[in-house]
């Protein structure tokens, strides 16, 4: 850690490298570097702690109802509003927002990609996002995109905010640092992060991957907040716990040097000079904050007679869209565990779907795919799109005993909409697109010839 860099110290939680962070899923927090740099009683004070500004980011509108009213308080250097005039515009053309439709010439169909290259030239968190699908609608503030990020440089005094969206973030290869106004978080394959729309923060690699580099998905969500799904039924306690999503200690930069900061605002790209961080908050208190989530804490919950149940059981985090159960998107994991159900076919059904499925994988093999879907690989079964296993997982699966497996060493995930997910041109036209997709399923054959106990071959 540099030395210009001041960490508050609180409750040290075990396991957490040098820094700290805060237990909780949507707690009131308060952290700050200096003794009494917070108000109490109040918010704004006529003079607040160290001469420093108070400021207000609301995450919600003023008057949205309590369970989902999300602001914190700032206390910081200078006020956010304090930089170099007017912003202008800025070109990161791999970058798409919805809508962004017909950019592509490629047909209708399941698809699969290789994971994407790593960059030959330097290139930092921002300018490595590449789109690979936008849904719905950025500017009604509904929908989604999903985008790989593929980086090998650290932004310095490069600093970002997303006024469009909320960023969730899931390494696969290397670890990254985000730092934002309200702390430092380290963010490795088989943990994700949230970063809240508006927040300011910027990326560096803290342990990059064999190649050099850091890659990894993002959801850049439109809609409303992700939150905890519903336990239903299960009660209380599994799936996501709200402890362990972790929300970082405050942390500024004391930096007095020319910056720039970045802005992603209706689907375009703006950039202002800075002559300071405007990573200044010395302390803040509030409920609209990044968090980091370890997805090794996930406890899934699942058949333990029979049947494949439908794979919302694994949602880590949801959505909503306002209509009941149909999320705008629902962050789905598979992570490992124990396969007991008797007389199933284990792996996922055969099937069709409203709702629109990218997928990616972190690490290990996934129970549908046999070959193919590959670390760091995505594939995208959009709405009404049939899919299900390869053939060879077919036949496997079908005739395996039904003994207790365990499922090791994996861990896949699911961005999951409502809304028809559009490709992007870069994503039509990656090399690493699969053209032989279909192949997979070519080999399962017809099957009406069998006995009423199902064909024996
Ligand atoms: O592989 C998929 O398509 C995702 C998925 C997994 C599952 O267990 C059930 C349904 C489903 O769509
Ligand atoms: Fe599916």
């Amino acid at each position: 850690m540099s030395d210009h860099i001041v960490l508050a110290k609180k409750n040290p939680a075990p396991n957490t490298g040098d820094l700290q962070y805060m237990p909780g899923f949507g707690n009131d927090f308060e952290t700050e570097c200096l003794p009494g740099v917070l108000p109490q009683g109040r918010n704004s004070p006529q003079k607040c702690a160290y001469g420093l500004y108070a400021e207000q980011l609301s995450g919600s509108p003023f008057t949205a109802p309590r369970g989902t009213n999300e602001r914190s308080w700032l206390y910081r250097i200078r006020p956010s509003v304090r930089h170099n005039g007017r912003f202008e515009t800025l070109d990161l053309p791999h970058w798409k927002t919805a809508p962004c439709l017909n950019d592509h010439t490629l047909a209708l169909g399941q698809l699969r990609w290789d994971p994407v290259d790593m960059p030959t030239t330097p290139t930092d968190f921002i300018a490595g996002m590449r789109t690979i699908t936008t849904a719905g609608d950025a500017l009604g503030q509904s929908g989604m995109a999903t985008h790989v990020y593929v980086c090998n440089a650290d932004m310095v005094d490069d600093y970002f905010f997303n006024a469009d969206a909320e960023l969730l973030v899931v390494p696969q290869i290397g670890t990254l640092r985000i730092f934002t106004e309200l702390g430092i978080m380290d963010v490795a394959p088989l943990e994700v992060a949230l970063i809240p729309r508006g927040m300011m923060f910027k990326v560096s690699i803290l342990d990059a991957g064999a190649d050099g580099g850091a890659r990894g998905y993002v959801c850049e969500n439109y809609g409303a907040k992700f939150t905890l799904p519903e336990r239903g039924p299960i009660g209380a306690n599994c799936l996501a716990n709200p402890r362990d999503f972790k929300t970082p200690v405050a942390a500024y930069e004391d930096k007095e040097t020319p910056c720039r900061v970045l802005v992603k605002w209706c689907g375009q790209f703006h950039v202002t000079d800075i002559g300071h961080s405007p990573l200044d908050v010395v302390g803040w208190h509030g409920n609209y904050t990044p968090f980091k989530y370890d997805l090794r804490t996930f406890s899934p919950v699942g058949a333990i007679l029979f049947d494949h149940p439908d794979p919302s059981i694994f949602t880590v985090l949801t959505a909503p869209s306002g209509e009941a159960g149909t999320a705008n998107i629902d962050f789905v994991i598979f992570p490992p565990r124990w396969m007991v159900a008797e007389n199933t076919f284990r792996p996922p059904w055969y099937h069709r779907n409203i709702m629109s499925e990218f997928m990616g994988l972190i690490e290990g093999q996934y129970d549908a795919k046999e070959q193919g879907f590959v670390p760091g690989g995505m594939s995208l079964h959009n709405m009404m799109l049939a899919h299900g296993p390869d053939a060879e997982g077919f036949t496997k699966a079908s005739e395996m005993e039904l003994k207790p497996v365990k499922q090791e060493g994996t861990m896949a995930f699911m961005f999951e909409t409502r809304f028809p997910q559009q490709l992007t041109r870069f994503a039509a036209e990656l090399p690493g697109l699969q053209n032989d997709y279909q192949e997979c399923w070519q080999g399962l054959e017809r099957r009406f010839d069998g006995t009423p106990e199902g064909r024996q071959d």
